[in-house]
């Protein structure tokens, strides 16, 4: 009995290479006329941000958000933190809460600057403007909410904090974290069978994935979450992910709501074209992009040409995933991004010799294992390998074959039972109608939409400051003005739309795109087809692994003409985008701590002072670790004040307050040259009560005291916040005041420059330009450029006389960075409240330096554009760059906030 049971066993069990052992492809999904919608998932939409409720002392004082309590941070992704939270109204149950910024200016202008560096396509210029980090997250959210599957993460609610432009996506916790694979000498950490269990979650929770047609497009080790006990891995992180119309119109076929009042963002296939994702686990297919190979043959041995993008490229993924957890390295690796694209168009993989932390055997490839009849465990994993990485998307092996690869079900009982258990009910399949697509997109509010009143009135809300008075041109501000305290106390809560100003043009050449893709309804699913791999097939018809792997691909191709290999390069490029440590190598932040600084919910104590706050509320958990007694000045520059003494009291003492709280700004973030510091000590006096005020500020900028207005009330916040945090500072960094430049205010950094005093008996704007100048050309010793430096001093002047900036300088005006010997910036007056940006990331990193370049426009004026409009303009080149700095409340007249570009060109960054 048990002998027959083995022997049906084994015989529905495929033998590795036994194709017409492999299952047969399923059949087609049966298509609905009419197709059913099935609510999948509940996700709440809360767009109302409740007060915390008051808690009795002493029982902690974490942030909450309505009902969640923060408790720590457990990763943090490019958009925004992840925290793990309590819902306190279902009993502290545990939630990950994945805070991010509706508009991430910097992580928009990097995707660009990286894109530009990648293959373009047809559908470019539709997806660049689907590129921002609001859509991002519109489809990351959407797509969440149509997922429930034990084996994919969870979204339970999405909380959109309209007042501080933030989305919380409140998500099922999974405490045992990203998935260890490997340790510190790339070895496997995980057992062979540990490795099969998670591929067989991975397997169904992707499976029902592209079921519900969506691509993930960037499964990862780092993309799998452990439960808390370990026993269930689920698949998270949308931000990349897929639905495609395709797959869906192939599901529900005529059926399908009509696509031209679906959701043109959510749906728009184009976007498939983007190269998105891990690029170490790209699929051949989305970094191939011509027809010809790069050595211009119109190459037969590779086989991957303009390819459709597919599914098939989260099973690609999923090899390389199972390749790493296997052997604790990836099958193609390079340090550089343009070589691991040519790596994986062209290059074999080779397996190690054993596999998982306990050391199984692998086998060889070559002959492929099936050929020699191998069933071990090293053998089966090969195959599997083999068909997964298969660079032909055509012929790579489809999940639904994968669930039944001998390797995948080798320690199951009865894998029948598994399949028959796991298997996808069709009838409870989600299908998008166009309200469902709307809900998605449009219950997450992201801009108020009430006629042209909105923009103004939602902007001027949202980036007021409570010490800050940039927004305020129509009201100048004077010392007795009450919009001084102006706060932002509540926020209406209007419940329209999503606007599409943005989006409008993708919009509209969508509609065009999907309507000319669909003339005829009947047509559809074939038309589609074309485009889009949406059936399975199966892997056997054509795979012959020979055939396929004995050509040679190993050829070096000749790079392209606008895809330059990273190391073909000039060398001084790449200081052009260093990370902050490799920069100021100095006592200053790292850029992970930096990073690790930002965060919306923030629990007291999780910053470090050393850290630099973001955002207003970061900055408060900030200001609090500021207090004394939690983290001594690292270098006081006078005595240390008593560690017990609580701010308030200090500040009753204008001279202690102001001088112990100075010292520790000076000390704490390095911001201030010690010795400007301290030779300005009768200035702050001057500053009343207030505890870092303007008069300190400016004194420790070398300013002259009568351009300072005191304003008690004023706090760090207005150092801080919003402003251009001085992350970057190093021994390339100056800061220009009215009053002079101070260089190298981190004592520990060499000092060059310390002040230019010709410019006292100039007018501050001029002041500022000629210190610009003066401070440029010293430290280049370069008479070659002085015409370009002295034509962008000129005009920074120019611009801050017209009115449109300051009338006074009260701070540090001007901001210049020397990235190299040779440096790029761009002008560019930014008053983007991004602290986190940094001027290296304006750095091109594929512009030549050329002074046929060099020119700054004409107009300034020209430099007032809409927000987005800019971005476009980001593109063009990067030159030198001058920001404006946001000035303080008491700044007098203000400039309206508005950034642009503006060219020219020698290598230097200005910040005014
Ligand atoms: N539901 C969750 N439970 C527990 N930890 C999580 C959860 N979601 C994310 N994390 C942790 O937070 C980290 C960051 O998650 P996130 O999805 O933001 O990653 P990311 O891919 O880097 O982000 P982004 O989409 O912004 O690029 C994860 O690597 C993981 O460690």
């Amino acid at each position: 009995m048990a002998a027959d049971a083995a022997s049906d066993a084994e015989q529905r069990t495929p033998r590795p290479g036994d194709t017409s052992a492999l299952p047969a492809t399923p059949p087609p999904t049966t298509t609905p006329q009419v197709p059913r919608t099935v609510e999948t998932t509940e996700v709440v939409m809360t767009h109302e941000i409740r007060k915390p409720p008051k808690r009795p002392r002493g029982t902690g004082n974490l942030r909450m958000i309505n009902q969640f309590e923060f408790v720590s941070r457990v990763g943090k992704g490019q958009h925004g933190d992840v925290w793990l939270a309590r819902d306190t109204s279902d009993g502290g149950k545990e939630v990950a809460i994945k805070a991010v910024k509706r508009k991430n200016p910097k992580v928009d202008r990097m995707s660009k600057l990286r894109k530009r560096n990648l293959p373009t396509s047809q559908h470019m210029r539709l997806t660049d403007q689907l590129g921002s980090t609001e859509q991002k997250i519109k489809k990351e959210i959407a797509i969440m909410k149509k997922c429930k599957h034990p084996h994919v993460v969870r979204l339970l609610e999405v909380i959109d904090d309209q007042l501080h432009e933030r989305i919380y996506m409140v998500m099922e916790y999974l405490g045992g974290g990203e998935i260890k694979w490997r340790n510190s000498r790339d070895e496997p950490t995980l057992r062979v069978d540990q490795t099969r269990r998670i591929c067989r979650d991975v397997i169904l929770g992707l499976e029902y994935l592209h079921h519900q047609g969506i691509i993930h497009r960037d499964i990862k080790p780092a993309n799998l979450l452990w439960s808390s006990d370990r026993r269930t891995v689920k698949i998270t992180d949308f931000g990349v992910s897929h639905l495609s119309v395709a797959q869906l119109l192939a599901r529900h076929g005529k059926g399908g709501a009509p696509l031209d009042e679906m959701d043109a963002i959510l749906m728009d296939d184009s976007d498939l074209s983007k190269t998105a994702g891990t690029p170490l686990f790209l699929a051949p297919e989305i970094v191939a992009d011509t027809p010809f190979d790069d050595a211009g043959n119109n190459s037969a041995a590779i086989p991957v040409r303009k390819q459709p993008i597919t599914k098939a490229i989260d099973v690609w993924a999923f090899g390389v995933t199972l390749y790493g957890l296997l052997f604790g390295v990836l099958p193609f690796m390079s340090t550089t991004e343009y070589d691991i694209y040519r790596i994986i168009r062209h290059q074999d993989w080779e397996p190690l010799e054993t596999m998982g932390s306990d050391k199984i055997p692998s086998g060889k490839r070559y002959p492929p294992p099936h050929a020699k009849g191998d069933q071990s465990e090293g053998a089966l994993a090969i195959d599997l390998l083999q068909r997964l990485l298969e660079k032909d998307a055509k012929k790579r092996i489809t999940l639904y074959h994968v669930k039944r690869h001998p390797w995948i079900v080798k320690d199951l009982d009865d894998p029948q039972a598994w399949w028959r258990e796991t298997e996808l009910d069709n009838e409870e399949s989600v299908n998008v109608t166009p309200a469902e697509t709307r809900s998605a997109v449009s219950s997450v509010r992201f801009r108020w939409g009430f006629g042209r009143v909105a923009p103004i009135v939602s902007s001027f809300v949202r980036k007021v400051r409570p010490t800050r008075s940039f927004r305020q041109r129509h009201r100048p501000f004077t010392d007795g003005d009450k919009t001084k305290d102006v706060g932002v106390q509540s926020v209406p809560n209007e419940t329209r739309s999503v606007s599409r100003r943005q989006s409008a043009g993708a919009a509209l050449q969508h509609t065009r795109h999907t309507r000319e893709a669909l003339p005829d309804k009947g047509k559809q699913p074939q038309i589609h087809a074309q485009n889009i791999d949406i059936t399975a097939r199966p892997p056997s018809e054509d795979i012959d692994l020979y055939k396929i792997w004995d050509k040679d691909t190993t050829a070096t191709p000749k790079p392209r003409r606008g895809s330059l290999p990273y190391q073909t390069k000039r060398p001084d490029m790449t200081l052009l985008v260093p990370g902050l440590a490799q920069r100021t190598g100095s006592a200053l932040t790292s850029p992970r701590s930096l990073s690790q600084a930002s965060s919306p919910g923030e629990p007291s104590g999780a910053q470090s002072p050393h850290e630099r706050p973001r955002s207003r509320n970061s900055l408060q958990a900030f200001m609090r670790n500021f207090l004394p007694g939690r983290h001594p000045p690292p270098a006081p520059l006078e005595a240390s004040p008593s560690a017990s003494e609580p701010l308030s009291e200090q500040a009753s003492s204008p001279t202690s307050a102001a001088t112990s709280l100075g010292r520790r700004a000076g000390a704490l973030l390095g911001r201030r040259s010690a010795d400007a510091f301290n030779s300005h000590a009768g200035s702050r006096q001057s500053s009343g009560s207030g505890p870092l005020t303007l008069a300190m500020r400016a004194a420790s900028w070398g300013e002259m005291a009568d351009y300072v207005h005191v304003r008690p009330s004023e706090d760090l916040t207005s150092l801080y916040s919003g402003e251009r945090p001085d992350e970057g500072l190093d021994e390339e960094t100056y800061l220009v005041g009215a009053g002079g430049v101070a260089h190298s205010p981190v004592p520990s950094l060499p000092s060059g420059l310390s002040t230019v005093s010709s410019t006292a008996s100039l007018p501050p704007p001029m002041a500022v330009a000629h210190s610009v100048a003066h401070a440029i050309l010293q430290r280049n010793e370069a008479a070659e450029h002085a015409p370009l430096v002295e034509a962008a001093a000129h005009s920074a002047s120019a611009y801050v006389q017209s009115g449109h900036a300051r009338a006074r300088t009260t701070s540090p005006l001007v901001h210049m960075s020397f990235h190299s010997r040779r440096l790029e910036g761009e002008v560019s007056y930014d008053d983007e409240d991004e602290s986190d940006d940094d001027e290296s990331m304006f750095g091109d990193t594929r512009s030549e330096s050329s002074d046929a370049d060099a020119e700054l426009r004409p107009s300034m004026s020209q430099l007032y554009q809409e927000e987005d409009d800019d971005e476009e303009s980001d593109d063009e080149n990067f030159r030198l760059e001058v920001r404006t700095r946001r000035p303080s409340a008491s700044a007098g007249e203000l400039s309206p906030p508005r950034r642009s570009v503006s060219r020219h060109g020698d290598r230097a960054a200005i910040c005014i």
